[in-house]
This record gives structure tokens, sequence and C-alpha cells, in this order.
């Protein structure tokens, strides 16, 4: 009995050795790793990546299922871990792409977004969780990344692509991956991978429909700007914020698209989407593979005299910002302006007026001030008649509450302030004609500057 007791004691002894040496074990893996993970603000010289010269069991065991198909293979795991990825953007695309990319093997991975987590980022940007809210994205993304695989080398940047880093930045790595949200943004990429000789996997997954998948400046093959010499006008794009965005329909389908064009180019297999665009339409469920012009030869940038042989000032090019923090219209002339605590004044004074609400129907559903009249900025543009009537009738209601020959003011809100300018311009030019003369005036920052500033139960979205 007692040398039963004794021998127990022993086992039970060396297995608290264990787990000591293992907690320590721990805590060093969890210091390299944080090491590894530290956030970059600035571009810094990376040592050179090579290839495993073979794989270990553990690498045979995590790798297995895709070891076994014959497109990949031993060669094409091992071609992987030598690669390095650039991911510009982790967001809705961004997200999947890096996920799957980490989860095969992909050697190298730069993450870079300047932006952070918000809480209305987590329904497409799945690397993100609650407690990642206010976080560099690129932080949250890599930490995800390295739960998944922490073989993975990861580098988290969280600074913006500019024409000043881009080109340090992109030499750097061997493919890259464009998950950005803006046109500046696609133009700076696309040109710094011309200059630098990268292939470029480019997906844009705006809306529900026009979603596109290619590959461009690959063998030959043409580059985003021998598609579009030129950029869209500024007032024609929308982003998520503006457009709306179904997480898995739109980006996570298509940021796994982006990835399985990675893997291929990193891995060394043939069949890459490049000289055709694939389209998705998420609302009709249909894939359009549609063939792309050739490489151009008067390509400004990878044609046979290029103008542009240096990055450029992209937003100055495109007449939008590179970020989608500033997009602040400034059309309206101080007057023609009222801020949202001078309209707070108007309510509290029982100021008799119209507050026209100028956003679409589907965003009034969400929230809206309860004494709002809605017209969307886009039948004003079209001078829809019944709505107009609609306006007209109000003004007069409230014109035969006024005494004397008054004229209700119009005050127009929007949800950023920069649609309720474009409406008080249309009003303006109605006003005396299709309209009594009136006094428009737009609520400067919107909707949410009153959430801001003066009701914070007023939601943000
Ligand atoms: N020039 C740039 N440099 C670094 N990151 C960029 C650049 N342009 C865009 N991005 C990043 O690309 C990502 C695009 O993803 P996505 O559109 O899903 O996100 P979002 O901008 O957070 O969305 P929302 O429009 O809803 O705020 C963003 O995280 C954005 O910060
Ligand atoms: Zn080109």
């Amino acid at each position: 009995m007692a040398q039963e007791v004794c021998s127990l004691k022993a086992r039970l002894e060396e297995k608290e050795k264990e787990i000591v040496d293992l907690k320590n074990k721990l805590a060093q893996l969890e210091k390299s790793h944080a090491s590894v993970l530290e956030l970059q603000d600035k571009v810094t010289p990376l040592s050179p990546l090579t290839a495993k010269p073979a794989l270990s069991n553990e690498d045979i065991m995590r790798y297995s299922r895709q070891l076994l198909l014959p497109e990949l293979g031993v060669k094409g795991q091992l071609n992987l871990s030598g690669a390095s990825v650039l991911i510009v953007g982790c967001g809705g695309l961004g997200c999947p792409l890096a996920q799957y990319l980490a989860a095969a093997g992909v050697g190298r991975l730069g993450l870079l977004d300047y932006d952070e987590v918000e809480l209305s980022n987590l329904h497409r940007q799945v690397l993100h969780g609650e407690e990642n809210q206010g976080q560099a994205k690129a932080l949250s993304a890599a930490r995800a990344v390295k739960r998944l695989n922490s073989t993975v080398e990861c580098i988290p940047y969280h600074l913006q692509l500019s024409p000043e880093n881009a080109l340090q930045l992109i030499q750097q790595y061997d493919i890259v991956a464009d998950c950005s949200d803006n046109v500046p943004t696609r133009y700076l990429v696309n040109d710094a991978c011309v200059l630098s000789g990268k292939p470029l996997v480019s997906a844009s997954a705006l809306r529900m429909e026009g979603q596109q998948l290619t590959v461009y400046n690959y063998c030959g093959g043409p580059c985003y700007r021998c598609l579009y010499p030129l950029p869209p006008p500024p007032e024609t794009v929308t982003n998520c914020s503006d457009g709306g965005v179904l997480g898995v329909a739109v980006p996570g389908i298509m940021g796994c698209f982006q990835a399985l064009e990675v893997l291929k180019i990193a891995s060394g297999q043939g069949c890459i989407l490049y000289q055709q665009l694939l389209m998705f339409d998420a609302q009709g469920f249909r894939f359009r593979p549609i063939r792309l012009r050739p490489k151009q030869a008067d390509c400004a940038v990878c044609g046979e005299s290029p103008s542009v042989t240096q990055l450029i000032d992209y937003e100055a090019f495109c007449g939008s910002a590179a970020t989608d923090k500033c997009r602040k219209l400034n059309l309206l002339s101080k007057d023609q302006r009222i801020t949202v605590q001078d309209y707070k004044s108007v309510v509290d004074n029982s100021g008799l007026h119209i507050l026209l609400d100028v956003r679409p129907l589907v965003e009034v559903n969400i929230c809206h001030l309860p004494f709002s009249l809605n017209i969307p900025l886009s039948s004003l543009e079209q001078r829809k008649s019944e709505d107009i009537q609609l306006l007209q009738q109000r003004i007069v209601q409230l014109k035969q509450q006024m005494a004397g020959d008054c004229q209700p003011p119009v005050y127009v809100i929007c949800k950023l302030g920069n649609d309720s300018q474009k409406a008080v311009q249309v009003l303006e030019k109605m006003s005396g004609s299709e309209l009594d003369s009136i006094t428009v005036k737009d609520v400067c920052g919107g909707l949410m500057a009153w959430a801001m500033k003066i009701d914070p139960r007023f939601p943000q979205y």
C-alpha cells in the first residue's frame, strides 16, 4: 500500500513538472508570437523568404487533405510555404481571403489596413470579433490568422497605402490582392503592381450586382488601366456604407474566389483567371465569365510608351478620396446651411418649418426623425410630380398656420450631409417656378451629426 502511494506521488510530481515545462513553453510561444505580430506603422525591409526544403510530419498532417490533390501535391505545398502575399484592406474581402490563405499554408501574409474595427463591420469582416472593436483591423486580422495557423508569418501594417509607400511595400511581396473599397486605391495598387512586375488578384464587392474578379498584370495579360483608362465620375461610385452589402453574398464569396486564384498562382498551378473576368450576380445567383480585351499598346502604365512611370496623385486623378473617412461635399455657402445645434433650437422653439429627409426609403425605414417628410433625392432630381405636389401641399398647410405672407423654411437632411446639399441645389432651381419661393437650407452633417451632437439615442448606421 505504502509502495503504491509512493509511486503515485512520484507520478504526480512528474506530471506537475511536465505541466510547468508546458506552461514555460506556452509563455515562450506567446512571447514570440506577440513579437511577430508587432504592428507596423511604416514600411520596413523584410528578410527574404524561402520555400521549405521538405514538409515536416506536422505539415503533412495539417495539410494532408489538400496534399492529396494531384493539382497541388507536395511540390505545390512547398511553393506555398515560400510565397508572400500582400492583402490591401482587411475588410469584407480581405478577411475571408486572409483566412483561407493562412489555412492553406502561405508562408508570409502582409495585412494592410489604416482603419479600426467597428460594430457595423462584423456582419462581413469575419476575422474580427466584438472584443476587437476600436482595434487596428490589421492587428485584429493578424491575431485571428495566427490562431488559425501559427506557422504563417503575419505582418500587420496599420497604415494607408499611398503613392509614397506603395512601391516599397509591394516590391517585397510576390502577389498582391486588392481588397480595398475605393477607386483611387485601385489605380494606385494597379500602377504599383505594374511598375514592380507583380500579379494583382483583384475583386470588387459592392451592392448585389456587378461583382468582379480577375487577375491583372499576369503573364502578359491586361492591367486595370488597360480596361479602365479613366476613372468613373466620383458621384457614380458607392461604397458599402452608402450602398449596403450582404456579408456572405458578396465579399464572402468573392474573397474566397480571390483566395483560390492567389493559391493557384502561389502554388504554381495553371489555369489562372487572367484575360477573363468573372462576374457574379448574387441576387440571381449567376456567374458569368467575360473575355477581357488584351493588354493595350496605348495603356498609360503598361503600354508601349507609358506616361505613368512613377506613382501619381490618385485622389486628384480620380477626383475622390482614397479613404471613406473624409467624403464630405462642400457645395453650398454658409448661409445655405444650418448646424444641427441651430436646427435643434428651431425645433425647441416650435418654429414652423418643413424637415425634408432626402434619403432612400430603405434608410428612412431604419430610422428617421418623427416630424420629417421623406422625398428621396432621386425623386427630386427626376422632378417626380407626385412628390413635388406633396411638398407643395405641406408648404400650403404650414402657410395657412403662419401669420401674413410668410413662407415656412425647408430644412433638408440626409445621413451625412452630402445628398442634402445636392437636394438644396435642386430645390433652389425649382423655387419660384415649380415651387413657391422658398428658403431652403441643408442641415450640416445630417442625421449622423444629430445622433452624435444632439440625441445620442438616435441610431447610427
Ligand atoms: N488605401 C488604403 N490603404 C489601406 N487600407 C485601405 C485603403 N483603402 C481601403 N482600405 C481598407 O479596405 C477595406 C475595405 O473593406 P470594406 O469596404 O469591407 O470595409 P469598410 O470600409 O470598413 O466598410 P464600410 O464602408 O462599411 O465602413 C477597409 O477596411 C478599408 O479601411
Ligand atoms: Zn495596362
